[in-house]
């Protein structure tokens, strides 16, 4: 049995509720922002702030109780008319009546109530349940965490159920993705900077370390950081402390810190694009996020769960199913993006499918194509088979695994061509 609270109100957890006393409960708390509201399906008892009622769709399947401070007939029968089963009120017996109502749905306790991680992360596959056991372990410390994958894999996501099930939950969250931002920027962004600290620095601004202190930073693409910057942030780390830019003042810091790449780390430090110290800093747990062609039993499950979200959210669509080709078309489909790929196909589908099934001609699926001129001028063996692995390495974009699976070739043999100068990546 799983319990929730939607609030943006921080006293509602803070001075009327100790989150200790509920956390023998399931207690998830979702803040105001519509990513985690629109996680609720799942909760079986939803107690929502009356100040977010417009945002909460009630016909999901939990049993919903306002959490109000308007003790009026005509507020209750609003409510009731929106699907709420009863209102609490916003008081110092808050928690009482909180849990009041959790008994009176003979609600038990869970015996580990901050290890489920299945209500964000979707899947059931081997390689799931692994990254489960390693998220149990980063949870239940302050350990840094360093999640690996190709892109689209679900690495923020996890980075998120990190923060979400630590004891820094009711604290911020904080994303960057250094690949995002032009590198004259980063420093900055990062550490923030005094008024007039350069030009342009009207006014000063806190950098993200400073916006995720007590909770959690998460970087993503760690590996694009600039060297320059890469002293910088070890700095930052061994001294626990970080101050902005053209400022004096010194904030200490006690966060946790989230890393991500696609690209194997250890290669950069042996190719001196990223330093060892920093590597070694950073390390803490590393979290391996396979793709999905190597977790394909996650496929269905996964496009069940898309269908279901994307019509929760959007009311006027309704639930689809997958027709029987449709789930073996996805079955053997590639997947170079990934989980965030299947998302958008399943999505599309939905709104091109006629009826109530989503059927093969539905899922577009990019096709690799090779070029039509390819037979037409005469090459030996040797040549054609260069021609078509330099083609499939622009078309996955330099990622040599890609092409490797795709062709059943090795490594070693797409990497003798690159040294030898026969394609280019
Ligand atoms: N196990 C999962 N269950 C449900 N949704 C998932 C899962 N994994 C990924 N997703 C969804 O797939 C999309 C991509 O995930 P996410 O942004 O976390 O990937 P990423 O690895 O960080 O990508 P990138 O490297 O491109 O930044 C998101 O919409 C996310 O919610």
């Amino acid at each position: 049995m799983r319990i929730g609270i939607i609030t943006n109100n921080d006293q509602i957890l803070g001075s009327f509720i100790q989150p200790e006393i509920l956390s023998n409960h399931h207690l998830i708390h979702f803040d105001s922002e519509e990513k985690y509201i629109n996680n609720t399906q799942e909760i079986d008892v939803l107690f929502v702030d009356d100040q977010l009622i417009e945002y909460q769709d009630v016909k999901s399947t939990s049993k919903n109780y306002l959490i109000t401070d308007q003790d009026l007939y005509s507020y209750f029968i609003k409510a009731k008319k929106a699907g709420y089963l009863g209102f609490i009120l916003k008081s110092d017996q808050l928690e009482n009546e909180l849990l009041k109502v959790i008994n009176q749905f003979n609600v038990k306790p869970v015996e580990n109530p901050e290890s489920d991680f299945s209500y964000l992360i979707k899947g059931k596959s081997k390689a799931i349940q692994k990254v489960f056991t390693v998220l149990e372990k980063a949870t239940s410390s302050n350990i840094n965490v360093n999640i690996v994958g190709e892109t689209g894999t679900g690495k923020e996501l996890i980075a998120q159920a990190v923060h979400q099930n630590s004891s820094r939950k009711h604290q911020n969250f904080v994303a960057i993705n250094v690949a995002s931002i032009p590198k004259e920027l980063i420093e900055s962004e990062l550490f923030g900077y005094e008024e007039g600290a350069f030009t342009g620095a009207s006014t000063a601004r806190k950098g993200k370390f400073e916006e995720a202190n007590y909770g959690s930073i998460f970087l993503d693409e760690i590996g694009e950081l600039p060297l320059e910057l890469q002293t910088k942030l070890l700095r930052v780390l061994q001294e626990r402390e970080v101050s902005r830019i053209g400022g004096n003042e010194v904030v200490s810091l006690d966060l946790r810190i989230i890393t991500a790449t696609h690209k194997n780390l250890l290669n950069e430090v042996n190719n001196g694009r990223f330093r060892e110290d920093l590597y070694y800093r950073l390390l803490g747990l590393t979290i391996e996020l396979p793709p999905l062609r190597e977790r394909k039993e996650d496929i269905i499950p996964l496009s069940n769960y898309f269908l279901e979200d994307y019509s929760n959210k959007n009311p006027s669509v309704k639930l689809k199913q997958l027709s029987e080709a449709s789930k073996l078309k996805l079955m053997n489909y590639y997947f170079p993006g990934n989980i965030r790929q299947l998302r958008a196909v399943i999505e599309l589908a939905t709104t091109l499918s006629e009826g109530n099934q989503i059927s093969d001609v539905d899922l577009l699926l990019e096709k690799v194509e090779i070029k039509k001129d390819l037979l037409e001028k005469e090459r030996t063996l040797e040549e054609y088979n260069i021609e078509i692995i330099e083609y499939f390495l622009k078309k996955y974009k330099g990622k040599v695994n890609y092409v490797r699976d795709v062709l059943k070739i090795s490594k070693s043999k797409i990497y003798q061509l690159i040294k030898d100068d026969k394609i280019t990546r």
